[in-house]
């Protein structure tokens, strides 16, 4: 007897491509505005299928125009996130750790921060805690972060403790802004980041939605001070772990910047 329903290896690799694409643009809605669109549109999808099924003309040829439009009105409607979401594809550090040139040609960089470095940079960080000074430090792995580092001024200077101090000393041209660093140098101070759209905790001001923001599109990590409570928090991949002590941040960074296996 013939078989009713034949799955191929193509059709299952389909449906696991789907899933993947489905759960990358979950992720990367989830929390934003966009997702309560996408659920209201889903809803009125749905509502539309159950009109036609039950064969009710007018309300479905309304809602047949509406949908018709539909494609073109959610280019219109998710065009920042649509260019967010191919940036995204393209910088996202799982992609360029599959397609790293580096790692073809075998000139992989290795950490993007040395083990000496992470040090200097956490007693710089807990340094300006104590003081209470506000900071925000960028460090880049595989994304170029150039947008960014475009906007401020550029110093490639050798990390140490006493220039992030003063880099970050209140009141001083650089001061605002961020920090980037890029395979074991300072790049540039003063830089300006995007801002986490998502719904965070509203005690959070602008220096931690930017430290977010960053790591929300690229593989970059956020190490942020606050100038109001002095505490340390480090932001990965779009999330932020809060008021943590020296031994753990030199922890999740040694562990961060070991180059892939
Ligand atoms: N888009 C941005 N990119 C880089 N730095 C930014 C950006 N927006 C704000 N900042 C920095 O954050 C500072 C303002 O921080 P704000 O007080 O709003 O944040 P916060 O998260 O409450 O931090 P804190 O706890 O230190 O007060 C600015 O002076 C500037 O240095």
């Amino acid at each position: 007897m013939q078989a009713f329903i034949t799955i191929r290896f193509l059709d299952i690799l389909d449906i696991l491509l789907v899933a993947v694409l489905l759960y990358q643009l979950y992720r990367f809605i989830k929390g934003t505005v966009a997702f309560n669109i996408v659920i209201g549109l889903f809803s009125l999808y749905l509502l539309w299928l159950v009109v036609r099924a039950l064969n009710m003309q007018l309300l479905g040829s309304i809602m047949g125009q509406f949908i018709g439009v539909g494609v073109l009105a959610l280019i219109i409607v998710f065009h920042p996130e649509i260019r967010k979401f191919l940036v995204f594809i393209g910088t996202n550090y799982n992609v360029n750790r599959v397609l790293s040139l580096d790692k073809l040609f075998g000139t992989n960089k290795g950490k993007a921060v040395g083990s000496e470095q992470v040090e200097i940079l956490v007693d710089a960080c807990f340094s300006l805690s104590k003081s209470k000074t506000g900071a925000l430090i960028v460090i880049a792995r595989n994304s170029e972060l150039l947008e960014q580092i475009n906007t401020g001024e550029i110093l490639n200077a050798q990390i140490s403790s006493s220039l992030l101090r003063t880099i970050f000393f209140k009141n001083t041209p650089l001061h605002d802004g961020a920090v980037i660093i890029k395979d074991n140098i300072i790049v540039a101070a003063g830089c300006i980041l995007p801002l986490t759209q998502r719904d965070v905790d509203k005690a959070l001001g602008l220096r931690h939605r930017a430290a977010i923001g960053i790591t929300e599109n690229t593989d970059a990590l956020t190490i942020v001070v606050s100038e109001e409570r002095g505490s340390v928090s480090l932001a990965i991949d779009g999330e932020l772990k809060r008021r943590i002590s020296k031994e753990v941040l030199i922890e999740l960074l040694e562990e961060d910047l070991s180059p892939p296996a």
